[in-house]
């Protein structure tokens, strides 16, 4: 007999070519994959409930003899049916219907209906039930033995189509029952013991047919233990492709370098105006260990707003230089790869190391002659946007790619770009520096294939950004603040956000505030810099207001990420509840960078939603980074959280990274004690849930 996940859908009895299309379109092809089409929601059918019971919101089945039905002109026309059993009234109301409805719904007639009870004009209404006449001369039909599942489906199939091939499906489990992959002892031993009374097999019929008693609100929560027995099973399969992945990363070669300190970074470190924080000390430790391996580091940077990244990304740099090796950095845009690359020059060049900028404008000959010295080596240092990795760009021996990360990468663009660098036989390291922390669960899954290092430490003498919130009503005590600022020799930021998600109108805005603004503030040198002005352009506003030309700055949110001027002390977001979390707190962290008190405020325009609230009210309560992003994986949910890009990879089937975080913790030891213990297993459970979801890294 063939395994399950290895039966077509055509093989169940009437699954012809047009309906197996529409399964496919589910991503249903094998009886395995009905087994794991999970329900969305649960329907209670088992029962009769009093129409005296029913509250707002209730959905049930209920019975009742009509005693009205008519045409109602309200305003919208509708037939409205009132019912009545011995307990209560209710009202069935349809916005489409049709004469024959109404000859059905006779007064006298028994009913019997399911849907929402909600309140209406008559008291409580269900709209559109689905309903069907009793006749006296026949028993009633009999009610559901078990909750009706309600599945994902497609156009062209119907509910109950479906429920009865998952039915189908189940019976042929029953005789062909699916592997029971994960270890009983193992579980047992872990801290899922608690799940351990739950085969797979026991789960996904339970999930399927559960009984009348079950709890309904648990499993419409994902709370069951039928349901995390499978969330536990996906995520650890997920965990088994990451270490996998890892596996076949210790295969692979990379540019051993030296460990030790070499007198490049011991110089750099004795110019610096500063000593390394703890936190920088130890991060560049646990990357030179990684580095001094045969092969490629993979390690991700996790560091609030302002913690000292670019410092680690350049110490990490000079392991490579050290050893003769080449080393590139690259950054999410241009204005940023232009900050690092005057850093690294102000830090690198006295050296005696040469860096340099592939940028956009670099056009030619000029461009020409760089490629050159970068394929001699005479380069040693390159930062550049995605650019670096266009095909002429060759480097002699890249052994190390910094990525600093704006929109996340997922695991294959990682591997991509690591790929690219390759020389001979020898990939590049990898290090990624995160521009925003995410939480720790969360990492734990989406950066499964990276080692993790966290700068958990701000340099000393920064002081906590204070945040304003205040409604637009109040612009002009906020324009008076920024002035007596920058009277004081401070600088400042004005930024203009998205309106309605264009880049156009967002310009047009902060073109439109820098007027306003130079004639509310006359004595100010204020500048204006967004996305549709030309690279150089905005680079050299940016130099002059480094430089102190300039005391105020009207931005976009171009400025978000990276931008490092520490005498800027005072920043304003204008209609901040615009923007997510994440992204205020990077914009927050542009001021608070250097040792003088720095204040953040955020102007809204009332109305506020909920979640606009809650957000502003996160920003003002903490300045911590980890904080705020626990908070927005609390507001918006992972997907989100990750940015478009890696959704994909983290759409888990049923897990859900939110609800299951706590699943993460004990995943990672489990994982590898399977490993360990049944390998052939392991890629067993792997292969099942791979299926056709994205998630997984193709190993
Ligand atoms: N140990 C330190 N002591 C004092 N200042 C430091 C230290 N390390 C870095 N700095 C300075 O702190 C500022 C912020 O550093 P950097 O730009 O590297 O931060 P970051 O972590 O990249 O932050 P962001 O993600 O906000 O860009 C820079 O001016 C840098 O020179």
């Amino acid at each position: 007999m063939k395994p399950l996940q290895e039966v077509p859908v055509t093989e169940l009895q009437g699954v012809g070519p047009a309906l197996a299309e529409k399964l496919n379109r589910l991503g249903l092809f094998s009886l395995q994959d009905l087994l794991f089409h999970l329900p969305l929601r649960y329907e209670d059918r088992t029962q009769i409930s009093a129409l005296g019971q029913l509250r707002v919101g209730s959905t049930a089945v209920v019975e009742g003899e009509v005693i009205s039905c008519e045409v109602s002109q309200g305003r919208r026309r509708s037939l409205l049916a009132r019912i009545r059993d011995g307990s209560g009234l209710l009202s069935l109301r349809f916005f489409h219907f049709s004469a024959s409805m109404k000859s059905q719904l006779q007064p006298g007639k028994r009913v019997r209906c399911y849907g929402e009870a909600r309140p209406g004009a008559t008291g409580l209404e269900i709209y559109h039930p689905e309903f069907r006449v009793l006749r006296d001369d026949q028993p009633p039909p009999a009610l559901e033995q078990l909750l009706t599942p309600v599945y994902p489906v497609t156009e062209g199939l119907q509910q109950k189509r479906l429920r009865q091939l998952i039915t189908a499906a189940l019976q042929q489990m029953q005789e062909q029952p699916l592997d029971e992959l994960l270890p009983q002892h193992l579980l047992q031993a872990s801290q899922f013991a608690f799940l351990a009374d739950w085969s797979l097999a026991a789960a996904i019929h339970y999930l399927h047919h559960p009984p009348a008693d079950a709890d309904l609100m648990t499993l419409s929560e994902g709370l069951h233990p039928a349901q995390r027995r499978l969330a536990l099973e996906e995520l650890l399969a997920q965990q088994l492709g990451m270490l996998a992945l890892r596996q076949k990363v210790r295969e692979e070669a990379a540019h051993p370098l030296r460990v030790e300190s070499s007198t490049l970074e011991i110089r750099l470190l004795e110019q610096l105006p500063f000593q390394l924080t703890g936190a920088q000390r130890r991060v560049v430790s646990e990357v030179s260990q990684d580095l001094g391996l045969a092969h490629p580091m993979l390690r991700l940077v996790q560091g609030d707003v302002g913690s000292g990244k670019t410092l680690v990304a350049a110490l990490a740099c000079l392991k490579a230089l050290a050893s003769h090796c080449q080393a590139a950095i690259m950054a999410p845009t241009e204005l940023l790869a232009e900050q690092h690359y005057q850093n690294l020059k102000t830090w690198l060049e006295p050296l005696g190391i040469r860096v340099e900028w592939l940028t956009g404008k670099l056009k030619g000959k000029l461009r020409e002659a760089l490629l050159k010295d970068l394929a001699s080596g005479a380069i040693q240092l390159l930062v550049g946007t995605h650019a670096l990795f266009q095909e002429e760009v060759a480097f002699a021996k890249l052994a190390l790619v910094v990525i600093d990360e704006q929109h996340r990468f997922g695991v294959h663009q990682r591997l991509a770009l690591r790929d690219k660098g390759k020389s001979g036989d020898y990939l590049p390291h990898q290090l990624v520096m995160t521009a925003t922390p995410i939480p720790r669960t969360l990492a734990m899954s989406a950066y499964a294939d990276l080692d993790v290092s966290v700068i958990d430490e701000l340099p000393p003498g920064r002081q906590p950004v204070k945040t304003l919130v205040l409604p637009d009503s109040r612009r002009p005590e906020v324009i008076a603040r920024v002035r007596s600022a920058c009277e004081e020799g401070r600088q400042a930021y004005w930024v203009c956000t998205l309106i309605e998600e264009s880049e156009v109108l967002e310009c047009q805005a902060a073109e439109v505030t820098w007027q306003e603004l130079q004639v509310a503030l006359p004595d100010l040198n204020i500048a204006l810099v967004h996305g549709r002005m030309k690279p150089a352009e905005k680079a050299d506003v940016m130099a002059a207001f480094k430089a102190g030309s300039y005391q105020l700055l009207v931005a976009t949110t171009v400025i978000e990420v990276g931008v490092d001027v520490p005498n800027a002390s005072l920043m304003i977001i204008d209609n901040a509840e615009r923007l997510g979390l994440a992204q205020l707190h990077q914009l927050r962290g542009r001021v608070g960078r250097g040792s003088t008190a720095s204040y953040c405020t955020l102007i809204y325009h009332p109305p506020l939603s909920q979640q606009g609230r809650e957000r502003l009210q996160a920003m003002r309560s903490t300045n911590d980074g980890f904080a705020i992003a626990q908070k927005d994986l609390e507001i918006r949910g992972p997907g989100e959280l990750l940015g478009t890009r890696q959704t994909g990879e983290v759409q888990l089937r049923l897990a859900s990274l939110k609800r299951d975080a706590h699943l993460l913790e004990g995943l990672k030891p489990l994982a590898i004690q399977l490993q360990r213990e049944s390998p052939e297993q392991a890629k067993l459970l792997l292969k099942r849930w791979r299926g056709n979801s994205l998630h997984f890294a193709q190993v």
